[in-house]
């Protein structure tokens, strides 16, 4: 605006390499160029403007959104991009739509779960977008407990199709996003049943809507669910309801890759798990833990930058007053944000190696890595929705009063992304899924089956049952063998303890829920684990750029002891450690905050987000917060004119009856 930069000073305090951070951050130096091409390419074009969405109405928002996918894929197309570039594309674009559903479930759905065949078929139509799918998993009745959906999907030997069908009110699908308005065809989970046999919830293609003119195919009612929560945020999708009225498709639109029916009406079931059946949801959620890291470092530079800009307090001789970031309490709730979203970085990464590693050992029938895939997408999951949904609330707050506006960028932020705790898994569902995998990793330690994975700390449960951490002074606690083994042992101890409560039951089922509510506990325990043993192994790797590993290594440290600050009953508790060990925890992380804060604003610099992207006035790049904040306040449609609509009908008539009250 004034061409200034008001964030420069903060800038040149910066004592690592950013360019080379930026690299570290994108994952190489190929993803930095990829991302940082196309988020300008996306910024500078107007068909993308974004800073309406919460003026707009729900048609008009939707319609808008329709748009905006059209012309992104026509760009696509012009720009002859990579399956990589339109990737990042659609997610500078910054606008939930059908096409997220369409290329993030419902073409994996395909490969995951089709035949070879069946790819071939519908994988050529779903790329070039000839048609556009969803994945129609909930219904109205059943989310979580999957096996408990009602939908039916009967074989008819006679024509050698499947009749889909939605038995009762609550079998209706309801939450599927693009299935609203958009979707052309949908993966449908439903019951198979063969001659009077129940198999249980598979994967179906059903084409819902006319190629021709988008109507709903006989015997498909279909519609959108109705506005959500805050205004414009997610309401750019099409959450839809579908009922079948006894649908007919053919049999070879049934997903096979698992099990398959037969011409004859047979049910055959391959060597491959039933669970591959489920393999989309590990699929993305693996893609939401990467997703995490997105949005929490989006909030954190929007908070950091405008905690430099605010001032408040602290004036000396007419001097200026502080910089809110410099008061302890901000740096106490930010710093521990800024270091969540970069161990979240680097969790994603690790659990996208692990996600391609199970992928290729499937293909070659080796299926003994699922249950380790599946324990840690869904926890990684549960725990990063869970810390950026709160932290971005929390972002909000650390912004003071302009956070609340939606020029912050934040509340939009928060409507958005606050689903990610309940879709793809509820984090509390997903956390009992860990909380069993644990338990069954801990009733095998006499067996002789050795811990692997993520569980091998479990290997030597003897030495972390009885371990005291021998840290004396607060840079002990700098040692990364001092932070596993406290977070070693609290996992396996939390873990170990409900293993022995759970004995105490005769009906092991009865125990579980019984303990329900200390497993949840344990399981998070484990998976913080695995966030902080990631980010330590991240930082044995070569890391090139002056000072960006002692960046890192602050980050690290701020991170591990922030949650053994946090979560300092379980580690007093299991005896893990001593209070004045949790107390000089406590005196390293003050030191540590002092370490960032110069750094802070380059830190987040390193996320390289454009303005548009982040959308917030209090986080934008320049930090010229107050004219721009003044100026955006003037375009809002309540101040086209200067007295409102409604002044006639409902302020002056009430004006003018008080001025008669007073006079009597
Ligand atoms: C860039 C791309 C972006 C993409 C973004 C997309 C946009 C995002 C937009 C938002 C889009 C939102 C889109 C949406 O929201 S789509 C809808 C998402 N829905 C859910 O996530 C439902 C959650 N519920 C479940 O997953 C299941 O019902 C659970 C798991 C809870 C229970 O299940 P069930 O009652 O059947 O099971 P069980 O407990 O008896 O367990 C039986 C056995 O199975 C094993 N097991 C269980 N699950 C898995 C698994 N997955 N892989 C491998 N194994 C698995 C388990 O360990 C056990 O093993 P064992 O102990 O017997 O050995
Ligand atoms: C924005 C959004 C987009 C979505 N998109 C899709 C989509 O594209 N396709 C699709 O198929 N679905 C979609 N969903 C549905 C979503 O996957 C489900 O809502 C989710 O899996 C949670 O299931 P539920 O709604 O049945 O919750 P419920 O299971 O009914 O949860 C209600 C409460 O019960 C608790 N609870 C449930 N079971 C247990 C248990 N065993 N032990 C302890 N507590 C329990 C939960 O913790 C929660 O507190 C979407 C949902 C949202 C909000």
């Amino acid at each position: 605006m004034d061409g200034i930069d008001h964030l420069a000073d903060e800038r040149n305090k910066a004592q690592f390499d950013v360019d080379a951070m930026k690299i570290v951050w994108a994952g190489s130096r190929h993803a930095f160029e990829v991302s940082d091409r196309i988020s300008k390419l996306v910024a500078a074009d107007p068909g993308f403007r974004k800073d309406n969405r919460p003026m707009l109405g729900r048609n008009e928002l939707f319609k808008n959104t329709l748009r905006k996918a059209a012309y992104a894929w026509k760009r696509i197309i012009e720009l002859h991009l990579s399956e990589e570039e339109a990737a990042k594309l659609r997610f500078y674009v910054d606008e939930p739509a059908y096409t997220d559903l369409h290329w993030g479930m419902f073409v994996p759905a395909i490969k995951g779960q089709g035949t070879e065949e069946q790819q071939q078929k519908w994988l050529p139509l779903a790329y070039k977008m000839q048609i556009i799918g969803c994945y129609g998993q909930t219904e109205l009745g059943h989310g979580s407990n999957v096996q408990g959906l009602e939908t039916t999907a009967t074989f008819d030997p006679q024509t050698d199709e499947f009749v889909i069908h939605s038995p009762t009110l609550t079998s209706s699908k309801w939450w599927p996003g693009g299935l609203g308005k958009v979707s052309t065809h949908g993966v449908i989970y439903a019951r198979l049943i063969t001659d009077g046999r129940d198999h249980g919830v598979h994967g179906f293609i059903v084409q819902l809507r006319s190629l021709e003119d988008h109507s709903p195919l006989p015997g498909i009612t279909v519609g959108d669910i109705g506005m959500k929560f805050g205004n414009g945020a997610y309401n750019t999708m099409d959450n839809g309801v579908l009922r079948f009225d006894h649908v007919r498709i053919p049999r070879d639109q049934m997903l096979m890759r698992v099990s398959q029916v037969t011409r004859e009406g047979k049910y055959m079931q391959s060597d491959v798990p039933r669970q591959l059946v489920y393999g989309t949801m590990v699929y993305v959620r693996q893609t939401i833990v990467a997703d995490a890291s997105c949005a929490l470092s989006r909030a954190v530079c929007i908070a950091t930058r405008y905690s430099a800009v605010r001032r408040q307090f602290g004036s000396q001789d007419g001097g200026p007053e502080s910089q809110v970031i410099d008061y302890k309490t901000q740096q106490n709730r930010l710093f521990p944000l800024l270091a969540s979203a970069y161990a979240f970085r680097f969790v994603g990464e690790w659990l996208k190696w692990l996600y391609t590693d199970v992928t290729q050992r499937l293909q070659t029938n080796d299926f003994s890595t699922l249950p380790e895939a599946h324990a840690c997408t869904a926890g990684l999951k549960s725990v990063t929705t869970t810390a950026t949904a709160d932290g971005i609330e929390e972002c909000r707050k650390l912004c003071g009063g302009h956070g609340y506006l939606c020029t912050s960028g934040l509340p939009e932020l928060f409507a958005v992304y606050v689903p990610a705790c309940t879709y793809e898994g509820d984090n509390i569902v997903l956390l009992l899924q860990v909380a069993r995998f644990l338990m069954k990793t801990v009733s095998q330690l006499g067996s002789g089956k050795k811990p692997v994975g993520t569980t091998s700390y479990m290997g030597q449960i003897e030495h972390l049952m009885q371990c005291r951490s021998n840290v004396q002074r607060a840079e002990d606690w700098l040692k990364p063998s001092a932070i596993l083994e406290a977070f070693e042992s609290r996992a396996a101890r939390m873990s170990v303890a409900c293993a022995q409560n759970l004995t105490k039951f005769t009906n092991p089922e009865e125990g579980f829920a019984e303990l329900s509510a200390d497993l949840v506990e344990a399981a998070v325990a484990h998976c913080q684990l695995i966030i902080v043993s990631k980010f330590i192994e991240k930082l044995l790797q070569d890391i090139p750029g002056k000072g960006v590993r002692e960046q890192l290594e602050a980050l690290c440290n701020i991170y591990a002891l922030f949650l053994l600050h946090k979560h300092q009953g379980d580690f007093l508790s299991t005896g893990c450690i001593t209070a004045k060990q949790a107390s000089l925890a406590n005196d390293q992380l003050r030191s540590l905050y002092s370490q960032v804060r110069p750094n802070a604003i380059a830190l987040v610099d390193a996320f390289n987000y454009t303005d548009h992207f982040l959308g917030s006035i209090l986080g934008c790049y320049d930090g010229n917060v107050y004219p721009k904040l003044y100026e955006a306040a003037w375009k809002d449609p309540l101040n086209d004119s200067v007295v409102p609509e409604g002044y006639h009908e409902y302020i002056r008539p009430l004006l003018k009856q008080n001025l008669r009250t007073a006079r009597l």
